[in-house]
């Protein structure tokens, strides 16, 4: 078997939940019936024995070439062997009922042995289920899970698997389904695979036509909404980081976290992607999802959730799991979600300003809103563990900083600008002492750059999105001089990292690659410094890590010419968006920043 790569993975989904393909036919990831349940195939954490479900031709390995059917989340993979061609089409049917894996092999030329191999291990690997026969195909059952494997192909039991060998012909098709439903029920009809493919070609056809993306980056554009989408769990409009777990940041290394979870940070960003890309519903379902979420008492504010607003999420490591690649541990759960982070309440105020101004406010919003900014200008001063949820010891980070500022100025600007009640003089003296708290503390002027923390020289990526939240204006010479201390002491081969690790002490040992996100980030300050031409040449180079299906994880290992960090990764999906908008429209497509730049308090001093 080939080393595997987390590229070679391509994903397909139901809202629900999401499936992980690999290029050689096989199902190596599935959690069900939810993003965050157990894993039933979890063989990209243990390749053995966690369960997988493989179709390809007898003794194929990687496919010859795989794309998704226009702008859907069906994925065709094909083979050219001696003996003819082959197509297999998966796809997840939009969760209306029962969830579905419909997996159809068809015959393109000649005539070709296929083989099946299905390894069905309920939690994370760990449970091997009873298995029956049942009409048309088989059922496993284990504690509260139960699947129904159906086919016009006999299934056969061997070794404690599921096989089948059989051969298609030009023209011939053949269907398997996979059906979840709880042990405890009868089991459901399966899909219908053709029409089921209808529909499922018909939403997401339907669903990437409402969408604004336009010229030389449209594919690019349109398959990174169709991931974020696929990222969003439908029932509450939560969207996951990525849906995945302990995909590794440093191959062989500890860097492994679970991100099947709901972000504040990460969902507000990717909500600004989807709004400038004309995706208004997915907005109102964000901004209903996060009122629901911090009710209760807002100020205590999570930094992230389950995809059901759940708080807790207690992070453990699954010990009988290998790991991607030899990483371990694996993962479920993150204890990041018991961190201050104190960045998350102006990424929510920024949030809900900009639906303010796009789809209009909620009921609740308003007096929400002032309940976090009064808890946030009682605790702002306080250390904190950064967007980067470093597990070292708190600190004044200069990007918490900066997003308490801009919570306190989307507060300012609903008051100011659209008449909205409250102590809005009381926000302006926040507003303008945060600022000078920022300047006189997070800025070295020795340098010319803003730094990490207060009191550091270490640089940070997330000190980029200065002119984005509109602090200063991105040919400001004080944010000049940090895109050129990033250049020359934060990238690797042009591409950016988060931070130093070795230097920033974030509690845990070695490395990891450079953060996708930051590097589109740079591309967006390039242009706000008018640096038009070295802005698209890094976007251009950052388009060419996608996979061959067009999916970025969350990091790049540069020596080693691989994606790394879970996958497909929302935080990458949203920043190329935004900066491929930003490029299409010369800096102008976004709906954040409305503030001009100039009014915005003192903003030149
Ligand atoms: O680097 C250590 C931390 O890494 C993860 O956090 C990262 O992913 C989050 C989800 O995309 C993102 O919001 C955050 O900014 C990133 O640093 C992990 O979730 C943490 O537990 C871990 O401490």
């Amino acid at each position: 078997m080939t080393q595997r790569r987390i590229e070679d993975y391509a994903l397909i989904g139901d809202l629900h939940t999401a499936a992980m393909v690999s290029v050689n036919g096989s199902v190596d990831w599935l959690c069900l019936p939810h993003f965050d349940s157990a894993a039933c195939f979890a063989a990209m954490l243990d390749q053995d024995r966690a369960g997988r479900w493989r179709i390809a031709p007898r003794g194929a390995d990687r496919c010859t070439r795989r794309r998704y059917r226009g702008d859907t989340l069906i994925l065709e993979t094909e083979w050219e062997t001696p003996d003819g061609g082959v197509r297999v089409t998966d796809f997840m049917p939009v969760r209306d009922r029962a969830a579905d894996l419909v997996r159809t092999v068809e015959g393109l030329s000649g005539s070709v042995e296929m083989e099946l191999d299905l390894l069905l291990r309920f939690d994370y690997g760990h449970v091997v289920p009873w298995v029956t026969s049942v009409e048309r195909g088989i059922r496993a059952i284990a504690g509260p899970d139960a699947v129904l494997v159906t086919s016009d192909v006999p299934l056969t039991g061997r070794d404690l698997r599921t096989v089948a060998d059989f051969t298609v012909s030009a023209g011939e098709r053949v269907s398997f389904v996979l059906t979840w439903f709880p042990s405890h029920l009868p089991a459901p009809e399966p899909a219908d695979p053709q029409e089921a493919l209808a529909a499922t070609e018909l939403y997401w056809t339907r669903w990437s036509a409402q969408g604004r993306a336009y010229g030389p980056y449209r594919d690019a554009i349109q398959r990174s909404l169709i991931t974020l989408k696929a990222l969003t769990y439908e029932p509450t409009g939560g969207i996951v980081a990525a849906p995945t777990t302990s995909l590794p940041e440093q191959p062989d290394g500890p860097r492994n976290w679970d991100y099947r979870f709901c972000w504040l940070r990460d969902a507000t960003l990717a909500l600004q992607s989807l709004l400038t890309a004309g995706y208004e519903d997915e907005a109102r379902a964000w901004r209903d999802w996060l009122l629901r979420a911090v009710a209760g008492d807002p100020p205590d504010l999570r930094i992230m959730y389950g995809i059901d607003g759940r708080r807790r999420l207690p992070e453990e490591s699954l010990d009988w799991l290998t790991g991607f690649d030899g990483s371990t541990p694996v993962r479920i759960g993150n204890a990041a979600a018991e961190q201050l982070q104190l960045d998350v309440w102006g990424e929510v105020l920024d949030g809900l300003a900009l639906t303010r101004t796009t789809i209009g406010a909620g009921d609740d919003a308003w007096s929400v809103q002032q309940v976090l900014i009064d808890h946030l200008s009682r605790i702002w001063q306080e250390k904190d563990s950064g967007l980067w949820e470093v597990r070292g010891p708190t600190r004044h980070f200069t990007h918490s900083k900066l997003m308490s500022w801009v919570a306190a100025d989307r507060m300012v600007e609903g008051a100011r600008r659209f008449g909205l009640p409250g102590p809005v003089r009381r926000w302006e003296r926040l507003r303008a002492q945060i600022r000078r708290d920022i300047l006189a503390n997070g800025y070295d002027a020795d340098r010319n750059t803003f730094v990490q923390s207060y009191g550091s020289k270490e640089l940070d990526a997330a000190l980029l999105l200065i002119p984005r939240v509109g602090f200063l204006p991105g040919d400001d010479p004080r944010v000049i001089g940090t895109i050129d201390a990033i250049q020359r002491e934060l990238t690797v081969d042009g591409f950016v990292l988060r931070y130093r690790p070795e230097a920033s002490d974030d509690g845990l040992p070695g490395q990891e690659g450079v953060f996708l996100a930051c590097s589109f980030w740079m591309v967006d300050a390039l242009i706000g410094a008018g640096r038009r031409d070295e802005a698209e040449e890094l976007f251009l180079r950052l388009l060419a890590l996608r996979n061959d299906v067009g999916l970025l994880s969350e990091e790049w290992d540069v020596r080693g010419e691989r994606q790394l960090g879970n996958a497909p990764q929302a935080f990458s999906h949203f920043a190329l968006v935004r900066s491929a908008f930003q490029l299409l429209s010369g800096g102008t497509a976004t709906t954040e920043g409305r503030i001009p730049i100039e009014t915005a308090e003192g903003a030149r001093s």
